[in-house]
């Protein structure tokens, strides 16, 4: 049977998901037996759209290149548009919910209310939105356990990189005691534009903007808040200790001028925003700040919108990963990974 989808927001991301679905179909049914259908997708600006019985996806998207819109989406009978977040949420017949709308760097709203409002009807959801795994990771993981809803948020910390899903599976047993990593892709972006073509910072954080890395409002990259979400994340989730954002020292790269880089660059250094999470006494202690990092540092070398993370573990020692931490097609990945665990949770309860 095919997964029925709902899309809240329809950005760089969520079309993202949708080009792999269109272009995956054939491939994903055959290797994964995955099959997908988008029914609604609702957006705040774009508009609307919901048919019981699925969207055309390769309609949507050409539609929405060529007038922005999702208002030009052909009529025909049973399509319903117009429809907010909340309702498409409730009362269209998805069973998994891609929250793709803005992280808001405060409050996490209104994706909380969207994942509560999924979860209290059994639907899945899966996100990329950090907001409300950063701030209700406790209160949500409970509904949904209690729900027996999925939720995933793979893509939450370093775009489809596994950084969560790959410590869960393949390091447990271990106990992670330090995290420390380059977790936003648009400071590193940023950084090493700056570094390498002596880019000025306002131009290559526009570079960054139309390639899709930046956040709605990139202060959140460039103040260190989207790489504070993301340390609170993998502290909660990972590493297995309470975080909350309030207790995350936090400092982004405004102050860094192209002077600093060219000084670091003549003493054989790079500037990278640094995120770090280590447990002292059953504490974790937390903090985003730049550093100018030796050439032999793993992470001196990670360049544009690549991210990496070390983790230390007690049993296997320290383990790095690296890969996107943004982008169109590699945060759709996320959600497709995603997508296929719960497939694959699915094809393993009806044996
Ligand atoms: N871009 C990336 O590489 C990555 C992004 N993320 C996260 O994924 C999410 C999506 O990112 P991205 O696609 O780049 O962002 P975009 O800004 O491109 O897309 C977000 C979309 O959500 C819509 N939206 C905002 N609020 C609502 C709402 N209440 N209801 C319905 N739609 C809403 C916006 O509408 P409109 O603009 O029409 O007003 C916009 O189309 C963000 O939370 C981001 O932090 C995570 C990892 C990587
Ligand atoms: N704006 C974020 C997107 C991914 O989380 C970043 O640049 O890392």
């Amino acid at each position: 049977m095919a997964h029925k989808l709902a899309f809240i927001g329809f950005g760089v991301v969520g079309q993202g998901l949708a080009e792999i679905l269109r272009d995956k179909k054939e491939a994903l049914k055959q290797n994964e037996g995955f099959e997908a259908e988008i029914v609604a997708i609702s957006d705040l600006m774009k508009g609307s759209i919901y048919h019981p019985g699925g969207l055309d996806i390769s309609t949507v998207l050409q539609v929405l290149q060529e007038t922005g819109s999702l208002e030009n989406y052909p009529e025909r009978p049973g399509l319903i548009r117009g429809w907010d977040s909340i309702r498409t949420i409730k009362d269209t017949n998805a069973d998994t919910i891609i929250e793709v709308s803005y992280t808001d760097v405060k409050t996490g709203q209104p994706a909380i209310d969207h994942c509560k409002a999924a979860f209290e009807k059994g639907k899945n959801v899966v996100m990329t939105n950090k907001g409300p795994v950063a701030l209700a990771y406790q209160e949500l993981s409970e509904m949904a356990q209690r729900h027996g809803a999925y939720w995933g948020f793979e893509g939450t910390v370093m775009s489809g990189t596994p950084a969560l899903r790959m410590p869960a599976a393949a390091l447990a047993g271990n106990d992670i005691t330090e995290i420390r990593g380059i977790l936003n892709g648009t400071t590193n972006y940023i950084l090493t534009q700056m570094e390498q073509d002596g880019v000025s910072y306002e131009a290559a954080l526009k570079e960054a903007q139309e390639l899709g890395y930046a956040e709605a409002d990139p202060a959140s990259d460039v103040e260190g808040y989207d790489a504070r979400y993301k340390i609170v994340i993998l502290s909660n989730h990972v590493m297995n200790a309470p975080l909350s954002v309030g207790e995350v020292e936090c400092k982004g790269i405004t102050g860094i001028t192209l002077q600093d880089i060219e000084k670091a660059k003549a003493e054989g250094k790079s500037w990278k925003l640094i995120a770090k999470a280590k447990k002292e006494n059953g504490k974790v202690i937390a903090s985003i700040a730049p550093e100018k990092l030796d050439a032999e540092d793993p992470l001196a070398s990670i360049r544009g919108s690549v991210n990496a993370i070390t983790y230390q573990c007690d049993l296997l020692g320290t383990v790095t990963l690296s890969g996107a931490g943004a982008g169109k097609i590699e945060t759709g990945f996320s959600l497709l990974i995603d997508l296929i665990s719960i497939n694959r949770e699915r094809q393993l309860i009806s044996i």
